[in-house]
C-alpha cells in the first residue's frame, strides 16, 4: 500500500515509519510513506505557511497556495489515482468498518491540517474525503493521519505476520477483545483461568468468544446490536449473561 502525507511536520511520521509493525511493513516494501510539505511550496523569504482568516477571529489558517501545490504534487506522484484524504472532527467518523473500506484502496494521499485548519475551497476542490478519528480536537491532523495508516497497514496482507497477533478473524470481528495473560502464572494471587493453562484448543477457543462476547455485552451493548450472532454465539453469551448478571 502506498500512502501519501501532505505535513509541515513529516519527521512526527517515523513513528509509524520506524517502529514496529508498521516499521516492520515499510522495510518489507509492504506500505510505503511518501512525504510532500507545503513548505516547499512557499517563495517567499520567510516561507509562509498559514495566513489570516477572513472575518477575524482567533488563530490561522494554512495559507492556500502552498497546500493546493503540496497536494497536486502528490496526486501527480500517485498517477491521479489516489483518494485525498483530510483529517478533521467534521470528518466521517473512523471504526473498523471504515478502516476495511480504505484498506481496499492502493493509494491514499493523507492531508494533515494545522493551525485553525485549511481553506473550505480546497476542501470542495482538492479533497476527496473527510474522516475523523474521533470527537476531540488535536493541535494538526498528523496524529489522525498516523492512527488511519496504522490501523490500515495492519489490513494489508502479510504485515500481520501470525507472529504478530492473531489476526482478526470472522469469530470475533466487531466484538471486543477477550482477556489476555502470560508469564507468571500468578500475580499477587491473582491466577490465570485454569482453561488456559490446559491443551484443550476447542474449549480455549469458546472460552476465548465468551469471554469476548462477554465483555462486549457489558462494555458495548451498542456493538453487540450490531453483531449477528450464530447459534454457538448466543448460548455462550447467554451463559456469560448468567453468570455476571449482577
Ligand atoms: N478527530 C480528528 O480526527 C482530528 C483531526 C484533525 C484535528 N486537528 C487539525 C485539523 C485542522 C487543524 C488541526 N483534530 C482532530
Amino acid at each position: 500500500m502506498w500512502v501519501g502525507v501532505v505535513s509541515l511536520f513529516p519527521d512526527m511520521f517515523s513513528a509509524v515509519t520506524d517502529h514496529g509493525v508498521t516499521g516492520r511493513a515499510v522495510k518489507q516494501g509492504l506500505l510505503e510513506v511518501d512525504f510532500w510539505n507545503p513548505r516547499d511550496y512557499t517563495h517567499d523569504r520567510h516561507r509562509t505557511v498559514d495566513d489570516r482568516p477572513y472575518g477575524g477571529g482567533p488563530g490561522m489558517l494554512m495559507k492556500v497556495e502552498p497546500l493546493r501545490q503540496a497536494i497536486r504534487s502528490a496526486r501527480a506522484a500517485a498517477g491521479g489515482s489516489a483518494r485525498v484524504i483530510y483529517l478533521s472532527p467534521q470528518g466521517r467518523r473512523l471504526d473498523q468498518a471504515g478502516v476495511r473500506e480504505l484498506a481496499t484502496r492502493e493509494r491514499l494521499i493523507l492531508v494533515a491540517g494545522r493551525y485553525e485548519g485549511i481553506d473550505e475551497r480546497i476542501v470542495e476542490a482538492d479533497i476527496d474525503e473527510e474522516w475523523s478519528i474521533g470527537d476531540y480536537v488535536l493541535s494538526g491532523g498528523e496524529l489522525a493521519a498516523m492512527t488511519l495508516i496504522d490501523a490500515v497497514a495492519r489490513l494489508v496482507p502479510g504485515v500481520l505476520g501470525h507472529a504478530d497477533s492473531a489476526e482478526e478473524d470472522s469469530f470475533t470481528a466487531g466484538l471486543l477483545d477477550c482477556p489476555h495473560y502470560t508469564r507468571p502464572e500468578q500475580i499477587e494471587g491473582r491466577r490465570v483461568p485454569e482453561v488456559l493453562l490446559g491443551g484443550n484448543h476447542e474449549a480455549i477457543r469458546r472460552w476465548r468468544l465468551k469471554q469476548a462476547l462477554g465483555r462486549t455485552w457489558l462494555r458495548r451493548p451498542d456493538l453487540l446490536a450490531q453483531c449477528q450472532l450464530n447459534s454457538e454465539q448466543q448460548e455462550l453469551l447467554a451463559e456469560y449473561i448468567r453468570e455476571n448478571d449482577t
